[in-house]
């Protein structure tokens, strides 16, 4: 039986880098949610495994050996058809190769009726792919192994936009001038609406913001054009960047807000979408 699977765009509403580990793996503190907007995994049961690449953003993956999809596949032990139709803009901070392996994971645990692998052969896939099978609104820690729980976030809207250019993940923490930066406050607190939740994330940081402009500076032109937006509530870079959401309240303002933007900047992605709720 053929299986799919979503796979969402993670976003780093806040990303704090409160250490550095001796194999040069950073410490993270980080806010993430899940954006309806992403990749589709199909898989089918086949003698060999093989991957097809489909989709708007395919062309960005050249590679094809080196895709996580595959990685996640043989860490599974199935062999399988897979198409990944590919949505997500690659490197750009929303982990679209993270999630990709997460719903990879999930739709061939399924196809096979086997159990998801241990939690070490998750995180050697990828620091983000652990966060990107738990999919639901966590506080990530560690070097993206610890998955604690936050109270209920309330709805709210995102509007992504890349400018089409390619961040090196190792590349910005590498750029990353110090790593021993403060923490966010010991609980997240429950945020009652989405001014309380953009209240939060406007004190909290991207600590990968200002290595990431540095390399790449029309990152501070696209947080901008999120910001100018009428019903922004707050506008900050996701992961290692180069992609920057917007946080709104109302998804009206959100779709106007993408569609303003997309016709100004016409060469960037755009998309909008709600923040991912848990499901019940
Ligand atoms: C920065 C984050 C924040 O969510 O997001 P993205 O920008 O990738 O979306 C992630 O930690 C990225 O996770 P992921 O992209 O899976 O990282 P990996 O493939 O495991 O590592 C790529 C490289 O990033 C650096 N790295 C990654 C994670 C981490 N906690 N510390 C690091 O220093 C290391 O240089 C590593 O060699
Ligand atoms: N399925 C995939 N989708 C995206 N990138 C992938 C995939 N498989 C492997 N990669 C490689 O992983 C690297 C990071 O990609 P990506 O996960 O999109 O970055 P980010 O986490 O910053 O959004 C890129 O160099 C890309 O070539």
């Amino acid at each position: 039986m053929a299986e799919t699977d979503f796979a969402p765009a993670k976003i780093n509403l806040t990303l704090h880098v409160t250490g550095r580990r001796a194999d040069g793996y950073h410490l993270l503190d980080s806010l993430v949610v899940f954006a309806g907007v992403g990749d589709r995994v199909t898989v089918e049961p086949d003698a060999a495994l093989s991957l097809a690449v489909t989709g708007p953003m395919a062309a960005g993956l050249s590679g094809e050996g080196d895709n996580l999809v595959l990685h996640a596949a043989r860490a599974m032990g199935v062999t399988a058809r897979i198409v990944l139709d590919k949505h997500l803009p690659v490197s750009s901070g929303i982990g679209g190769g993270s999630a990709d392996a997460a719903a990879t994971l999930r739709a061939l645990a399924r196809m096979a009726g086997r159990a998801l692998p241990e939690a070490g052969a998750v995180l050697a896939l990828g620091a983000d792919v652990p966060v990107c099978l738990a999919g639901r609104p966590v506080r990530m820690t560690g070097i993206g192994e610890g998955l604690g729980a936050v109270p209920a976030l309330p709805a709210a809207w995102l509007v992504l936009v890349n400018p089409r250019v390619g961040v090196s993940t190792p590349a910005v923490f590498k750029a990353l001038a110090r790593a021993d930066n403060a923490p966010m406050p010991r609980e997240v607190p429950r945020l009652r609406g989405v001014a309380e939740l953009a209240a939060f994330v406007q004190m909290q940081r991207n600590d990968l913001e200002a290595p990431a402009m540095a390399l790449q500076p029309v990152i501070g032109r696209v947080k901008a054009a999120l910001s100018a937006q009428a019903g922004c509530m707050v506008a900050r870079m996701s992961g290692s960047g180069a992609t920057c959401f917007g946080l709104f309240a109302d998804p009206l303002a959100a779709s106007a807000a993408a569609r303003a933007i997309r016709a100004a900047e016409p060469e960037w992605w755009v998309a909008d979408a709600p923040v991912l709720q848990p499901q019940s």
